[in-house]
């Protein structure tokens, strides 16, 4: 219980280590575009205690938002107004850009980053297509920068425990992975950028986007098709057509795996009154036993993992840190661990993990496969066209 409360705290408002203030290195100089919500807790909270990282800039639609926001979060300076985003990313000083907009625009603004020659934490999922996801990669590659898709999950040492236990055989081939993540009801406004197709919305792109990223991880694979799928729209307005609020769907793998997904936005309340807890469960089945993982999206909190070997007693582990092996402490979240593997990169050395271009690509290419198989089609292209103007690097 003390440790529940003692990581709780210091999740919320981390020591700020000595070492921070006097490292000496240059901080690479954070810019964010928009003034999201996931901001404070991706963004602000693990840089208090990453010293190579400094909250440099923030941009939005609105300049008294933006400039509201930087003095709340600490950010040095503000951007706004129609050319906001942009001036923002033409300021030489910025060194990374931190995009949590909406899907449908993190490609027109991943892209302009990049074409700035800015490294970029992209939120997920990375775009609203496959083929916009490969043209990011390719143009990062030319230009020789960092484009991470945030699926900070993957980052933490809880998931990496699953990976490690199955990877070392104890429980033989895997035959079967369900994964799912639902919220209640009501936990999202009618305007969120969720429910609106063309920035990008549906269950698929949202939850969605975490399972096929499990799956395939856990799988140690890509999905080879989706065998069965099925949505349910948000409402019965025109609007909301392609726009699911949850869906099912079974995935082939290659390696005769099967997988499952259970992914909800909205998750209908119990007798329509009791909203239900949400599912943040990923079990595996294999040859010799099961593995399970509860909350394997933000461990840091709590989770707990069951391994049942085929005739032995079960166990139960935690993984709240790397105990020593790699950086890290119990009380880092899922951001802060992402936050450090990113650095890493930016700086040249090796992250502890990562997520390569080909993994975000895929995990697209699955999304896609599963909006045609539902038939709610894939999410619209984005309408901006890159063109490298001074041509030096294409
Ligand atoms: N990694 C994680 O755990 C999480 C990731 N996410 C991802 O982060 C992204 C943002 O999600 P969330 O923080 O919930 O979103 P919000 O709706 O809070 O923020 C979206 C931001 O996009 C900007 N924006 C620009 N154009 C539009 C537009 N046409 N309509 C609406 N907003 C616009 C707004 O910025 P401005 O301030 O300029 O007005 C707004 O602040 C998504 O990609 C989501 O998938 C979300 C939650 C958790
Ligand atoms: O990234 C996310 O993680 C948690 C979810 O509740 C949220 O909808 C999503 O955007």
């Amino acid at each position: 219980m003390f440790d529940f409360i003692h990581r709780l705290y210091y999740l919320t408002y981390p020591p700020r280590p000595a070492s921070i203030f006097d490292t000496g290195v240059r901080k690479l100089r954070f810019g964010c575009l928009g003034a999201a919500k996931i901001v404070p807790g991706a963004l602000v909270t693990p840089s208090r205690t990453h010293p190579e990282v400094a909250l440099y800039a923030i941009a939005a639609r609105d300049l008294t938002r933006a400039e509201a926001f930087a003095k709340k979060h600490g950010f040095e300076k503000a951007y706004g107004g129609p050319t906001g985003y942009q001036d923002l990313i033409d300021n030489p000083e910025v060194d990374v850009i931190y995009n949590p907009l909406p899907n449908g625009l993190h490609f027109e603004w991943t892209m302009k980053a990049l074409k700035s020659g800015k490294h970029v934490l992209l939120e997920k999922p990375a775009t609203n297509t496959a083929d916009e996801a490969t043209q990011i990669y390719a143009l990062a590659e030319r230009k020789g920068l960092v484009v991470l898709e945030a699926f900070h999950y993957r980052f933490h040492p809880a998931i990496q425990r699953v990976k490690a236990i199955l990877d070392s055989n104890e429980l033989g081939t895997i035959k079967s992975i369900s994964v799912a993540l639902t919220a209640p009801a009501g936990t999202l406004k009618s305007d969120d950028i969720r429910w609106q197709y063309d920035l990008g919305g549906g269950s698929a792109m949202d939850p969605g986007s975490y399972t096929v990223n499990l799956l395939h991880y856990l799988a140690s694979s890509t999905s080879t098709s989706v065998l069965t799928a099925s949505a349910t729209p948000y409402s019965s307005m025109p609007e909301h057509e392609k726009v699911d609020q949850r869906f099912t769907a079974t995935l082939a793998f290659s390696n005769d795996i099967i997988g499952e997904i259970h992914s909800d936005l909205n998750e209908s309340r119990i007798l329509g009154v009791i909203p239900r807890i949400p599912n943040l469960r990923a079990t595996v089945r294999c040859e010799g036993g099961t593995v399970e993982i509860y909350n394997y999206i933000v461990p840091s909190y709590y989770h707990y993992i069951t391994v049942v070997p085929a005739g032995k007693p079960r166990r139960v582990e935690k993984a709240y840190s790397f105990n020593g092996t790699a950086k890290g402490e119990d009380w880092w979240s899922t951001y802060r661990y992402q936050m450090e593997a990113f650095v890493d990169k930016v700086q040249g050395r090796t992250p502890q993990t990562w997520l390569k271009p080909q993994e975000t690509i895929d995990n697209m290419k699955c999304i896609e496969a599963i909006y045609t198989k539902d038939g709610f089609g894939i999410r619209p292209r984005s309408k901006y066209v890159f063109s490298d103007d001074d041509g030096s690097d294409k």
